[in-house]
């Protein structure tokens, strides 16, 4: 079994309708062949990343930015998880008012200083969150599920 870790932030909910539709995707490929676990960024630690075989990042775009919650993921695991995680395939999903370009610079700049290994451009949902939204949200967590599966990142 491969180990899927989806944590997410967001306070008016659409990020986790993003964050839903993506572990249902997941979930539709691959549930045979990958463990999931979905967390609040709040709720995710150390121990989950370093469970974690793939990695999803789901975050809102605040202030051209991602939401603390999810930076405060990355300040609490940063340190110990160092040199422990170099390769991880990961993957980002923002919902944003009309940008997200902000939030998902700041990410992937993060997770260089990680060494994890980017396996999908940045999925950004601008405004409201439509079907076609989800069905995005769905493909890429069935994308990375199935890569995980078949073990090619
Ligand atoms: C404090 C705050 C700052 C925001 N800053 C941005 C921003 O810089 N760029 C943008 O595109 N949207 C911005 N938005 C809009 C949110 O990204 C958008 O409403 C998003 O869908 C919220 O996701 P959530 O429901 O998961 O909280 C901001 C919203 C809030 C509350």
């Amino acid at each position: 079994m491969k180990h899927l870790l989806v944590i997410f932030g967001g306070q008016s909910g659409k990020t986790r309708q993003l964050c839903e539709a993506v572990c249902a995707g997941a979930v539709a490929e691959a549930q045979d062949e990958v463990e999931l676990r979905c967390l609040p960024a709040a709720s995710a630690g150390l121990d989950d990343l370093l469970w974690a075989q793939g990695l999803l990042i789901g975050t809102p775009e605040n202030f051209g930015y991602m939401a603390g919650i999810v930076k405060d993921f990355f300040d609490r695991t940063f340190y110990p998880a160092q040199d422990r995680v170099k390769g991880l395939p990961y993957a980002i999903f923002i919902s944003a008012g009309n940008d997200g370009s902000g939030a998902a610079r700041a990410i992937e700049r993060i997770a260089i200083g990680y060494g994890f290994k980017p396996v999908a451009e940045p999925l950004i949902v601008k405004g409201e969150v439509t079907e076609a939204a989800l069905t995005r949200c769905r493909e890429l967590g069935a994308a990375m599920a199935a890569g995980l599966a078949a073990g090619v990142f």
